[in-house]
């Protein structure tokens, strides 16, 4: 077992990539990449421990796809993220790789590990061919260098080299400007970094996304409350009763949302909205679903179709269904075509039958946001 310990680094917001999901989820076959990544990284030495640094929002998400790894919650920068890393870090060497360059190849890193020794951190650098220029001037070429990842730091020499106020862009820029020092190794185009949307196609060892649909059912009841607005679907319903619940209590949007998360292994609503956090008391529900369905896209998913069943005695839900169905079709970003909406009464059988509440049913088809359409 090396005396290093590997850090994959997936908890970036992707702003400059500007696709409808992150780059770290982009799916490599049935594979999120940073798991495709990960697993082909650890597996080139024999780690220590391979860590992995995810967004806050994905952290819960993302241990649902390995039992491999330590997940630790990424920071507001890249260097914060490296520094919450680093509190789970207790190996002489730290290797730290953005997730963003999915194509490394082995003999990087084991050139990387060869040479661990040679410098406080080892540093893949790609050599510069076309002309620089420097705030319009032109400059030496032959003194530019390319910093790539993953890079090789002695890990006490990094921890001191990040207990700064700077932020810098990577290792080997703090642990230079303690004056450490680097060696530099030969880096590869391969290992370019997946930034802007229009990347992807030059990042070489990338398989489409898989063509499987994913399927999640929702049900939800909630009973009738007075002295309550009634809100379904997002809208409101002119009835004498609300529904009792901790948010607005709109049992169409709760049931969609359990469907959705259904259909991604997320879990339930409650697990993202506990209804014992005083933020979501009397939550317009329209807020959760926006937030899930953004989630839903940016960990790699698109909706197909929903359909839905509003079992209920009373109120008369007929006179509301298009209007509902149009509510729905905006909030989950759906052509109205694929959400549909039906209702049925009890046959006053039951709580619902007598009035005393309502059950809806919804079932969610997710599809892989597919990064090698245009
Ligand atoms: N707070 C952050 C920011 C970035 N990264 C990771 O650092 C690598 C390089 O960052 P970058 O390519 O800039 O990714 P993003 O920050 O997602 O991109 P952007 O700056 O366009 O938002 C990526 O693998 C990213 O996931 C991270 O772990 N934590
Ligand atoms: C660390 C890095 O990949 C080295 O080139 C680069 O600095 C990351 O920059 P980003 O803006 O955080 O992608």
């Amino acid at each position: 077992m090396l005396d290093v310990t590997l850090v994959v680094l997936c908890a970036g917001n992707s702003a400059r990539f500007e696709k409808m999901c992150k780059k770290q989820w982009l799916r490599v076959g049935n594979e999120p990449l940073w798991l495709n990544v990960t697993k082909r990284l650890s597996s080139y030495s024999k780690f220590s421990k391979t860590i992995v640094v995810s967004h806050k929002d994905e952290l819960n998400y993302m241990k649902n796809f390995s039992d491999c790894y330590t997940f630790v919650e990424g920071g507001d920068t890249r260097q914060n993220s490296i520094k919450n890393a680093l509190k789970k870090v207790d190996t002489k060497y730290v290797m730290i790789s953005d997730v963003a360059r999915a194509c490394i190849n082995k003999e990087i890193v084991l050139n990387l590990l060869e040479n661990k020794d040679k410098a406080s951190c080892i540093v893949p650098v790609l050599d510069v061919s076309d002309t620089v220029i420097f705030e319009e001037n032109t400059i030496n070429r032959d003194k530019v260098k390319l910093i790539q990842t993953p890079q090789l730091s002695n890990t006490q020499v990094l921890n001191k080299a990040l207990d700064t106020p700077r932020d810098f862009t990577d290792e080997s820029s703090a642990i230079k400007a303690i004056s450490e020092t680097i060696f530099y190794i030969k880096g590869s185009l391969e290992s370019k970094k997946i930034t802007f949307g229009d990347e992807i196609e030059q990042i070489p060892c990338l398989k489409k996304p898989s063509n499987n649909f994913f399927t999640g059912t929702g049900f939800d009841i909630h009973a009738f409350e007075e002295n309550k607005e009634m809100f379904l679907g997002g809208i409101k319903l002119p009835y004498e009763y609300g529904f009792k619940a901790h948010s607005d209590g709109d049992v169409l949007i709760h049931s969609v949302i359990d469907a959705l998360l259904g259909a991604i292994g997320g879990g339930d609503i409650g697990e993202f909205f506990p209804d014992t956090d005083e933020k979501y008391k009397n939550i317009d529900s329209k807020i959760l679903l926006e937030n899930i369905v953004n989630f839903i896209y940016n960990v790699g998913y698109e909706i197909v179709n929903i359909d839905l069943t509003i079992i209920a005695q009373k109120p008369k839900i007929n006179p509301f269904k298009i209007e509902i169905k149009s509510s729905m079709a905006k909030l989950l970003k759906l052509e109205k075509q694929f959400i549909n909406v039906k209702a049925t009464t009890a046959e006053k059988l039951g709580f619902i039958g007598r009035a005393e509440g309502v059950a809806v049913q919804s079932i969610a088809t997710l599809k892989y946001y597919d990064w090698t359409q245009k």
